[in-house]
């Protein structure tokens, strides 16, 4: 039956329900998975990770009611994401997160069924497509390189992003954001894991070619709990804090995963 109000990560409209209004749910390319790094093939043709980002072409940040997202200029080719396992040129659009209630829980992805507090999500398009709206539903058509983030030191990188949250704390709300280097937010090691899966959230489009990095970031407990501080609902609603929302590893069935590392 349709949800009657959207789909989310709650009791009654999270993960387990969206295949009533999303068929593409229970695909063959769903995302994300556990990664087992000992199942996981190296691949010698697999290149380096080219990102040249522009940080002018930052725009604003948004409270989308599921996640925050920080959105950017993506009308020229000057942030974009080329090498790695695709070929052509995609361009940024946005960055977002999903993380937990608590630190034990909170990433998509998994390692070896290790779950991260946190994980960044660069979202990319391929330009041979005339849209990030085509692109998003093509089999080659978005690549999203997934970051872990770990507790540990405090990342003075992303204070910047983490000082905007007062301003959009309920769903709907979005600030300017300018001039941002996202490049700043990866760790020192490019080596990933490569996977093809789907965007992890409705329309749950199996138009995602995945890099996820081997290496995690780090952020403070302090700065985890900004993260907590934002919220699902919108302004003069029973307040929901905006913690879980993260989709659990689905099916791999039958995909290879592949390394850029031995
Ligand atoms: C209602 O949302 C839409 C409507 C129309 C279109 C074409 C796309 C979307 N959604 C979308 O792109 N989500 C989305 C995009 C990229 C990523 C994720 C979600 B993620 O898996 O969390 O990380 C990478
Ligand atoms: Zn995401």
């Amino acid at each position: 039956a349709a949800m009657s109000h959207g789909w989310g990560y709650g009791p009654t409209n999270g993960p387990d329900k969206w295949g009533d209004d999303f068929p593409v749910a229970n695909g063959p390319r769903q995302s994300p998975i556990n990664i087992v790094p000992k199942e996981a093939q190296y691949d010698s043709s697999l290149k380096a990770l080219k990102l040249r980002y522009d940080p002018s072409n930052a725009k604003g940040i948004l409270n989308n009611g599921h996640s925050f997202q920080v959105d950017f200029d993506d009308d020229t080719d000057s942030s974009t994401l080329t090498g790695g396992p695709i070929s052509g040129t995609y361009r940024l659009r946005q960055f977002h997160f999903h993380w937990g209630a608590s630190d034990d829980r909170g990433s998509e992805h998994t390692v070896d069924g290790i779950k991260f507090p946190c994980e960044l999500h660069l979202v990319h398009w391929n330009t041979k497509y005339p849209s990030f709206g085509e692109a998003a539903s093509q089999p080659d058509g978005l690549a999203v390189v997934g970051v872990f983030l770990k507790i540990g030191a405090a990342n003075p990188r992303i204070q910047k992003v983490l000082d905007a949250l007062d301003a959009i704390k309920t769903k709907g709300k979005q600030t300017t954001f300018d001039n941002f280097d996202a490049k700043t937010l990866l760790p020192p090691s490019l080596d990933y894991w490569t996977y093809d899966g789907s965007l992890t959230t409705p329309p749950l489009l199996e138009s995602v070619t995945w890099i996820v990095l081997r290496e995690p970031i780090s952020v403070n407990p302090a700065q985890m709990a900004m993260f907590r501080s934002l919220l699902f609902t919108g302004e003069g609603e029973a307040p929901c804090c905006m913690v879980d929302n993260y989709r659990p590893p689905q099916p791999l069935k039958g995909r290879q995963v592949r390394a850029s590392f031995k």
